[in-house]
């Protein structure tokens, strides 16, 4: 089975003080969740959609998504977990519970708050994921990355064309994900801020899938302005 896990279930503080999570906020007329579910229903290859969001938001993700798209058998909604990793978890612990898992399973993880993903990034997250067995969506790094180990001076300045920027989906097969996960001591797991890593600590090889520019993340105000602009170009080309 090939599963979607849409991850809407933070709080969304770094974009200040609004009236509700950023995956609620919208670009042009609607919701960013609603703009990136909606890449996810036009994939045929998926069999659910699982969006995991905050418990008291549960019920206005399912009207916002039957007011701006409609019903859809595919699409679940379920309770994120405390991280985001955890609420990766939530997602994989539906799939367990509704239809038990096997090696064959895979799952494409994406932050809800990437609503500019192309149909190739979801299609090349699949047929890898399910070569590799786990891949990242990567773009080169523009900028030079500079390393600090103190905050105050550079331990590192890494060969640029050997970095990148690590973007979402991430997909995995969802057994190899899981039982690595369940293995990680609370310490490994406190440093995570991707899905990737937990392969990468257990040894496990992560392919990348090469992003887009504009597959970014809405983090803060500054990045929902850049959204609309991205918005505005996409409906005009
Ligand atoms: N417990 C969590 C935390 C985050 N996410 C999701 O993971 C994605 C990327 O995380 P981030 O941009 O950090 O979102 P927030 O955690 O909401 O933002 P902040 O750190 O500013 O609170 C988001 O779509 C967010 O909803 C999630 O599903 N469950
Ligand atoms: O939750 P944070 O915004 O700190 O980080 C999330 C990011 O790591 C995630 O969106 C991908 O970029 C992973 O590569």
């Amino acid at each position: 089975m090939i599963y979607a896990a849409i991850l809407a279930g933070g709080k969304g503080t770094r974009m200040g003080n609004v009236d509700r999570p950023k995956q609620f906020l919208s670009i042009g007329e609607r919701p960013i969740i609603v703009h990136t579910v909606e890449k996810f229903l036009l994939h045929e290859d998926f069999d659910q959609i699982i969006i995991v969001t905050p418990t008291a938001w549960i019920n206005y993700t399912r009207d916002i998504l039957e007011k701006y798209i409609g019903t859809d058998e595919r699409i679940v909604i379920t309770a994120g977990g405390s991280d985001r990793n955890e609420s990766i978890m939530a997602a994989i612990n539906w799939i367990e519970n509704k239809n038990g898992l096997t090696d064959e399973d895979v799952i494409v993880t994406h932050d809800a708050v990437r609503p500019f993903l192309t149909h190739r990034i979801i299609k090349e997250n699949i047929s890898t994921a399910l070569e590799y067995g786990a891949c990242d969506t990567v773009i080169s790094a523009i900028d030079t990355i500079v390393a600090s180990t103190d905050g105050k001076t550079i331990s590192d300045i890494p060969v640029r064309d050997q970095m990148y920027q690590g973007q979402t989906p991430q997909s995995f097969q969802i057994t190899k994900l899981k039982n690595h996960y369940e293995a990680l001591s609370s310490d490994e797991r406190a440093i995570l801020t991707d899905a990737c890593k937990i392969l990468l600590l257990k040894g496990e090889a992560v392919a990348l899938v090469t992003g887009e520019l504009f597959n970014i993340k809405v983090t803060t105000p500054y990045d929902l302005r850049i959204a609309n602009a991205i918005l505005k170009e996409q409906i005009h080309q």
